[in-house]
């Protein structure tokens, strides 16, 4: 069975932990270098629901706790085979959309929902893990990234979409919905608050140029050579150090992610600081039982 029409089956490898995945795909360059993990509802534009969104989760962490993966692409299988339309996501499935969330469906329709599980909206969770996850993250978009799926291109590291499909749309407000953290505030960080303001509160459909004139996208290219071109720039990212990687993705969050971003460089920062002579001598010291010598090192300037 086809995964998707621009996917390369012998570029890549099932993950481990696909087995029983329903809504997504997940896989491994050969080299296992790379992930690929894509959306595959296309019937209805890659909207999630929260089995979804489990299954998401524990793709990207597999990808986060896997030393060998340096860069994620996340994309969308297509096209539809009802009507031929490409989908990055289109955001929530509303169909199951409760009260208190998006619900958990046996089904495809409002009438299977389970009334004994509350409502999710642990996309939430998917964005905080794309943001903290100490890799690159490309949004690879192969047509419509609307709603909550706008927001996750937007919280992506990268986003390179296909130039001829790829449509953007923020919808949240016309259906009774915000995302008011990375989606939107973080959007404005990157394009500056007219564009990401006029993007929400008109909710018009633009293209990859124009989200690419404005910022909001790396690259927009020609759509069959999409998932080349995401493979390429992977690789080309995998060619530099994965400590200066790591350390750069943090700085750029720091900026904007408040105590949690300073927390997660300077973890890093403790990480290379452990590596030192100095640090080594501090815990020797303490297993010794002796005074420290710190003689050795300087107060650098
Ligand atoms: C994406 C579209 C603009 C595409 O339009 P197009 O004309 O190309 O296609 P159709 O509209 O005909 O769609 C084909 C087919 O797919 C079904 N479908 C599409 N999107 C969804 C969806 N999100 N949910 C359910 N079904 C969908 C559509 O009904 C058609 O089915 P048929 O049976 O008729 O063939 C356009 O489809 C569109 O506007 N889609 C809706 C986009 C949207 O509003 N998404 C939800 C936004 S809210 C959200 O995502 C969200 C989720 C969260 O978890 C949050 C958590 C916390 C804060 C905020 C959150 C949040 O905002």
């Amino acid at each position: 069975m086809t995964v998707s029409e621009l996917f390369d089956p012998s570029a890549w490898v099932v993950s481990p932990e696909s087995e029983g995945f329903a809504d997504i795909t997940s896989h491994r360059s050969h080299d296992g270098r790379i992930a690929r993990i894509a959306f595959d509802r296309p019937e209805v534009r890659n909207a999630f629901r929260p089995a979804t969104v489990d299954e998401l989760y524990r793709a990207l962490e597999a990808a986060r706790l896997d030393s060998r993966v340096g860069v994620v692409l996340l994309t969308g299988n297509g096209p539809s085979a009802k009507d031929g339309g490409w989908a990055f996501c289109s955001g929530g499935d509303q169909r199951i959309r409760g009260r208190d969330g998006y619900r958990y469906a046996e089904g495809e329709s409002a009438a299977s929902i389970d009334p004994a599980r509350a409502g999710r909206l642990h996309i939430l969770e998917v964005q905080r893990l794309i943001r903290f996850m100490p890799k690159v993250v490309i949004a690879v978009v192969p047509g419509w990234a609307a709603g909550g799926g706008h927001s996750l291109h937007v919280v992506c590291d990268l986003t390179i979409a296909s130039t001829e499909h790829a449509r953007f749309k923020q919808t949240d407000a016309d259906v009774g919905s915000f995302d008011a953290g990375y989606g939107s505030a973080y959007m404005a960080r990157q394009t500056g608050q007219k564009f990401a303001r006029e993007v929400f509160f008109l909710a018009r459909e633009y293209s990859a140029d124009r989200a690419l004139a404005a910022g909001a996208i790396n690259a927009s290219v020609p759509h069959a050579e999409l998932e080349s071109t995401a493979i390429e720039w992977a690789r080309e990212i995998l060619g530099k150090s994965p400590t200066a990687i790591r350390m750069l993705k943090y700085a750029f969050n720091a900026v904007d992610d408040g105590l949690v971003g300073q927390q997660l460089f300077a973890g890093e920062a403790t990480r290379l600081a452990y590596g030192t002579d100095e640090a080594v001598e501090g815990r020797d010291s303490f297993l010794e039982k002796r005074d420290a010598d710190w003689s050795p090192f300087p107060w650098a300037f």
